[in-house]
């Protein structure tokens, strides 16, 4: 099934789908079997492949390492077209709403176009809106924009609703890789009830309450990178919760 839609129908149900971000810089090929076998025991729906920082020529290989023990959409989350596979299934085709630098609203994906043409990757066009997690992101220094704080709710409102009336399919708050705090409740809360498209939340999720939170708030995909790259019991946390919110 299209990824696009298994995110779609699950802001329908109200169970929100898991995602694990995959940094081609912090996996090695020889980690991967035993990271997806953990992968594999968890309620983890989709996995998310991508970094602010990666190599060219390394996240080809380690998606399709991953594939290689999943049937799960692996899905590109990608920094840069340096980033594109075609051994993944699909593609957030990002555009950094909050920030001002033409080379993340335009000239990436215009530079995308001719390996897009070519690809069977489902591409679906997402909004993506950095917010200040209380740290410097690697993110923050690769575009040089600055992120939007959590209180100026309405900047982020109006960004996300623009966001969808320019067509964007889905809509990203990302608090920043490793943010000390995650997006708030109310942040998520507000702009779902502005949007209609599903909601993806990430950034410094690493317990259970934040994880808790984010899936009572109304997020429809919630994406955990650092807590399992960092302590893969994580992985525990996530069996023995319920998703539903
Ligand atoms: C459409 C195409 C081809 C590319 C989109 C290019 C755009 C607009 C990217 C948005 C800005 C950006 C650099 C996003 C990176 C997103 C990402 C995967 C972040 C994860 O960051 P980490 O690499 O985990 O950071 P750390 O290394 O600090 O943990
Ligand atoms: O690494 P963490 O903090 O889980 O963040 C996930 C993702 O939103 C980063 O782009
Ligand atoms: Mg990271």
């Amino acid at each position: 099934m299209s990824y696009y839609h298994t995110i779609v129908n699950a802001k329908a149900s109200g169970a929100p789908l898991i995602a694990v971000l995959i940094d081609p810089d912090k996996l090695t090929l020889a980690e991967v079997p035993a990271f997806m076998n953990k992968v594999s025991q968890t309620a983890i729906a989709v996995i998310l492949v991508g970094g602010s920082t990666v190599a060219a020529g390394i996240t080809e290989p380690l998606v399709a390492a991953i594939k290689q023990h999943t049937t799960k959409p692996v899905v590109l989350f990608p920094g840069d077209v340096g980033q594109l596979t075609n051994k993944a299934d699909g593609l957030l085709f990002l555009m950094l709403l909050s920030g001002r630098n033409p080379e993340y609203l335009i000239d990436q994906q215009v530079a995308s176009v001719p390996f897009l043409r070519e690809a069977s990757l489902e591409v679906v066009s997402t909004g993506y809106i950095l917010l200040d997690g209380g740290k410097e992101t690697a993110t923050m220094q690769v575009t040089h924009t600055t992120p939007i704080p959590f209180t100026e709710i309405n900047r982020i409102k109006d960004t996300a609703k623009a966001g969808e009336f320019m067509g964007n399919k889905l809509m990203y708050l990302e608090a920043g890789s490793g943010a000390l705090h995650p997006v708030p409740v109310e942040v998520i809360r507000e702009v779902k009830q502005d949007l209609t498209i599903p909601i993806i939340v990430g950034g410094g999720i690493r317990t259970e309450k934040a994880l808790l939170d984010t899936i009572k708030s109304g997020a429809d995909m919630i994406v955990i990178g650092t807590a399992f790259e960092e302590d893969e019991t994580f992985f525990e946390v996530l069996q023995n919760i319920t998703i539903a919110k």
